[in-house]
């Protein structure tokens, strides 16, 4: 064998096992729930990336100022205008979260547009770099705003083309600066919107990653539910096993003592046994003595009620019956009352030295006879059924408060 046959299983797929398209689009409901995870981040760093734009122009305006006071005068205008163009985004997309994305790109377009207008008609010193503050409209997109790449290249495009259509119609610059300003305004849009596209691509799958985690997390959670209840249940006769037993009888028990909400104030435990079930699987065989099993567990799974009362297998042909909230008056009447059902199934049993049908004998315990946890309850309820099988089968008998054992005499 090669040591690639012992390695563990590792074919649970991750994120880096879907493939995911040039386009980045997911597939499925898969996209607008990422989208609106995108549109959720882009509105928290709303805030933040607006003072910074504004801070952005403020600063420029300042060095504009220095380098030319006059110029005030004719630019404060388009700049009034890019100010109100990203708050009115800030305001507008907290009412309108869906928009979130189209409203930022019309805030990067709000700064690029009245400074491509400013380089174009305004004669500073610092004409071109009007246009690089419209490049700093582009690079906002993906680094201050974060908006998809669908949205981005889009936006990018139209400054690109303003800018070229600008400078080409009015030619506010020389040739040779027009290039520059335009090469500079290109190269790092590229820069910027293939950066983009890597942030993006590996949100995505991170994104997936997240999901593919979520689904394994709830198959995981399904598989261990099964097992726990497979680990619980008893194959041949449906009814909780040993285990099960113990877990939920102690459960129980806890929460009674807490008084947690929704707990019994009492418990009852009933053990039954077959009657004369040795002589049953001798006189009709084994097979036969599982189906009688089968049909006996049957009558007390078909009388309990509350979802605190199960009916579990001890071993063999006994069973443990537990009632919540049920006290040791009542538990006698429900053990006698399962006691004649199964009677009244009607089984033959010829090996039986007591009945000429399968019986069960009954003992029962309860909280309210004193026994305050599973042990001494299961042993109470054990020794009453020892006595009723020492009173002569096919009856109940119980532990009374007072520690005494009686047998029910059954109605005739
Ligand atoms: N068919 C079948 N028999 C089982 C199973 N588990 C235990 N038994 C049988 O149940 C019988 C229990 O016999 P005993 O403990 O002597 O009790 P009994 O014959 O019922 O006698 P009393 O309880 O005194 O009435 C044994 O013969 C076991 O083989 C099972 O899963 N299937």
């Amino acid at each position: 064998m090669n040591s690639t046959d012992s390695s563990p299983n590792t074919s649970l797929p991750d994120g880096r096992d879907l493939p995911l398209p040039w386009h980045l689009t997911l597939p499925g409901d898969l996209e607008p729930r990422l989208r609106g995870q995108l549109r959720a981040d882009a509105l928290r760093q709303l805030p933040w990336a607006s003072a910074l734009m504004l801070l952005v122009m403020g600063t420029a305006t300042l060095v504009e100022y220095w380098v030319d006071s006059s110029a005030l005068a004719e630019l404060w205008r388009p700049r009034l205008v890019a100010v109100l163009g990203i708050v009115g985004v800030l305001m507008v997309a907290q009412r309108m979260p869906r928009l979130t994305h189209l409203l930022l790109c019309a805030a990067a377009l709000c700064v690029a547009l009245p400074h491509i207008y400013l380089g174009t008609v305004i004669d500073h010193p610092l004409a071109q770099t009007y246009f690089y503050l419209a490049f700093l409209a582009i690079l906002s997109l993906s680094t201050l705003y974060r908006v998809p790449m669908s949205w981005a290249l889009p936006t990018t495009l139209l400054i690109l083309a303003a800018s070229a259509g600008a400078l080409w119609q009015f030619q506010p610059l020389d040739a040779r600066a027009s290039a520059v300003v335009l090469a500079v305004m290109a190269c790092g849009s590229l820069m910027s919107l293939t950066g983009l596209y890597v942030m993006e691509r590996l949100q995505r799958r991170f994104f997936l990653s997240e999901q593919l985690l979520f689904l394994h997390r709830s198959e995981l959670h399904e598989a261990n539910q099964t097992l726990a209840s497979e680990a619980s249940e008893d194959s041949l006769t449906g009814t909780i096993n040993r285990r099960g037993l113990d877990s939920r009888l102690a459960k129980l028990l806890h929460g009674m003592q807490y008084q947690s909400r929704g707990a019994p104030d009492s418990i009852s435990v009933l053990i039954f046994d077959i009657d004369y079930f040795k002589q049953y699987n001798d006189t009709y065989g084994h097979q036969q003595g599982d189906e009688c099993l089968k049909a006996i567990a049957s009558v007390p799974k078909t009388m309990v009620q509350r979802s605190t009362d199960f009916v579990a297998r001890y071993g063999g042909e006994e069973f443990v019956v537990v009632l919540g909230g049920t006290r040791l008056a009542d538990a006698l009447v429900f053990a006698e009352r399962m006691r004649a059902r199964v009677e009244q199934l009607g089984i033959p049993h010829l090996g039986s030295r007591s009945n000429s049908v399968v019986t069960i004998s009954i003992g029962v315990a309860s909280t309210s006879g004193g026994a305050h946890d599973a042990d001494k309850l299961i042993q109470q309820a054990d020794a009453a059924l020892y006595e009723a099988k020492a009173g002569g089968r096919n009856c109940v008998a119980s532990v009374n408060s007072d520690g005494a054992l009686r047998v029910l005499r059954r109605s005739a």
